[in-house]
């Protein structure tokens, strides 16, 4: 039983997991785990230690005894750090994405960060965004949502917010990096990234986020959490 009601927001990348999930925790006053983040920080932990996303024994050894801290900073961001060093911007690149996605694949590490992601389930709520919070972390949330839009729409998307933050990307070779990240998710043996049986699936694409967000809180009142 989980100590406090959880809402899962999971989907592919690019979806606009992170922004509903804010937005909810905002509007509803609960807490936030971004489950995407610990898979990031523990893939730049190993570019920080100098071991390869491939040996498996030794990112799981990472992944074990990771030394991660959130901090909301006064702007409302939430800053990430390693060791006390700050790798908030350093996860959220491209290469921050390839690297979690390929450590997220190794069982052991998954088994590793669960208990972590289950303590961030406290009063009053928590809004849980990742690719396996309702099949795997919180099989037992009241509501579950499956957040999608065509891998175009979300290279898009990704490659706007990249600019933005002034890394220099193309759109041709993060549409191949959403599709490579898709079907690797997709595919490995533990919690692949499918809809729960119980999720709200919602297509995102040519909506805007309030259009989504309107969608989710409507879904939220009828489940009775507001
Ligand atoms: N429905 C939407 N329409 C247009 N842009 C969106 C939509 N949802 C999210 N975005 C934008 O797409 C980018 C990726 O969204 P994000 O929430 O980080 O996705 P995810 O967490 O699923 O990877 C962000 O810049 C966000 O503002
Ligand atoms: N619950 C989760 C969350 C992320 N991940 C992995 O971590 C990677 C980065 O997750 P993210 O949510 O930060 O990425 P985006 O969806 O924002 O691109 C994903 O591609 C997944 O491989 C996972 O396996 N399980």
């Amino acid at each position: 039983m989980q100590a406090a009601p959880v809402i899962t927001v999971d989907g592919p990348s690019g979806a606009g997991k992170g922004t509903i999930s804010h937005m909810l925790a905002a509007t509803l006053g609960w807490h936030l785990l971004d489950s995407g983040a610990l898979y990031r920080v523990t893939g730049q932990a190993c570019l920080i230690e100098g071991v390869s996303w491939d040996d498996h024994a030794a990112v799981t050894d990472i992944a074990r005894h990771l030394d991660v801290t959130f901090t909301a900073a006064e702007s409302g961001e939430i800053l990430v750090a390693y060791k006390g060093r700050d790798v908030s911007a350093a996860i959220r690149t491209e290469e921050g994405g390839r690297g979690a996605s390929k450590v997220a694949a190794i069982p052991e590490v998954r088994q590793a960060l669960l208990a972590r992601q289950r303590d961030f389930c406290r009063a009053p709520g928590l809004v849980a965004d990742g690719r396996d919070m309702g099949t795997v972390v919180f099989p037992d949330a009241p509501v579950k949502f499956f957040l999608t839009a065509s891998a175009e729409e979300r290279a898009e998307r990704r490659y706007k917010q990249l600019i933005s933050k002034g890394e220099s990307v193309s759109l041709a070779r993060l549409l191949d990096d959403i599709r490579e990240r898709d079907a690797r998710d997709s595919s490995r043996k533990v919690a692949p990234l499918v809809p729960a049986e119980d999720a709200i699936v919602i297509d995102s694409s040519g909506q805007g986020i309030e259009q989504v967000f309107d969608l989710v809180m409507q879904k939220v009142t009828e489940k009775g959490l507001l």
